[in-house]
């Protein structure tokens, strides 16, 4: 089946009803927008930052299906017990472009710093997947599951929109040179900063 990310009635399974599905980031304010947008005067990333960033036309979830949100109900020795974490439903090439990582866009000054799916975009904004977004939010840190991340956060250009978006990679290091197999969890590092906030991990 065609993984349409979009939609009513084409949210993922264990999709949470409290939670709204995104499938294009929103913004606090549409003027934030344009800060994302290379070529606008207005946007918050210039010369070396903005050149060595990739362009994208599509990311691998856009394309098929390769993940899924898995409940760990029924693993009690998860650290992430007795939430959610995704899971890979395909072996994953290193360097691959998994998703975006979506949510609301803010100012980094008006981000909820409470939230536990609030991530910093480009030097100003914050993106937050509490409330609103996508199967990103479930990627859960690797400390305590894995040995080491398997997926990272780095920036790219959309190619469709010509903006800005967070997005959830493959990693492509010695370590996970061989990607990731069909059944694993997808691990990230959410950065010590995360974890010392929250006396955990340190
Ligand atoms: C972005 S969410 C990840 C998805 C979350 N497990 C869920 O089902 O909604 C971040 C939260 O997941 C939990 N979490 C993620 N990775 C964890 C880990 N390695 N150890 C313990 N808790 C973790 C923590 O509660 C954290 O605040």
């Amino acid at each position: 089946m065609h993984h349409d990310a979009a939609g009513a009635g084409s949210k993922p399974k264990n999709w949470p009803s409290d939670v709204v599905y995104l499938k294009h980031p929103v913004f606090s304010n549409s003027q934030l927008r344009d800060r994302l947008r290379p070529g606008s005067s207005a946007c918050d990333y210039t010369g070396k930052a903005l050149h060595e960033l990739p362009t994208v036309s599509t990311p691998l979830l856009q394309q098929k299906a390769a993940t899924k949100i898995t409940s760990l109900a029924n693993q009690p020795s998860h650290p992430a017990h007795p939430h959610f974490g995704l899971f890979a439903t395909k072996d994953l090439k290193p360097g691959t472009l998994l998703l975006p990582y979506l949510g609301v866009v803010t100012l980094s000054d008006d981000a909820d710093e409470n939230s536990d799916y609030c991530l910093k975009l480009g030097p100003n904004l914050a993106v937050d997947g509490e409330k609103k977004g996508n199967e990103g939010r479930f990627v859960n840190d690797y400390r305590g599951i894995q040995s080491k991340p398997n997926v990272e956060f780095r920036e790219y250009i959309d190619k469709s929109t010509n903006e800005i978006r967070m997005g959830i990679w493959v990693m492509n290091t010695a370590h996970n040179k061989k990607g990731i197999k069909k059944g694993s969890e997808l691990c990230i590092s959410y950065g010590k900063g995360f974890w010392k906030s929250r006396s955990v991990y340190v």
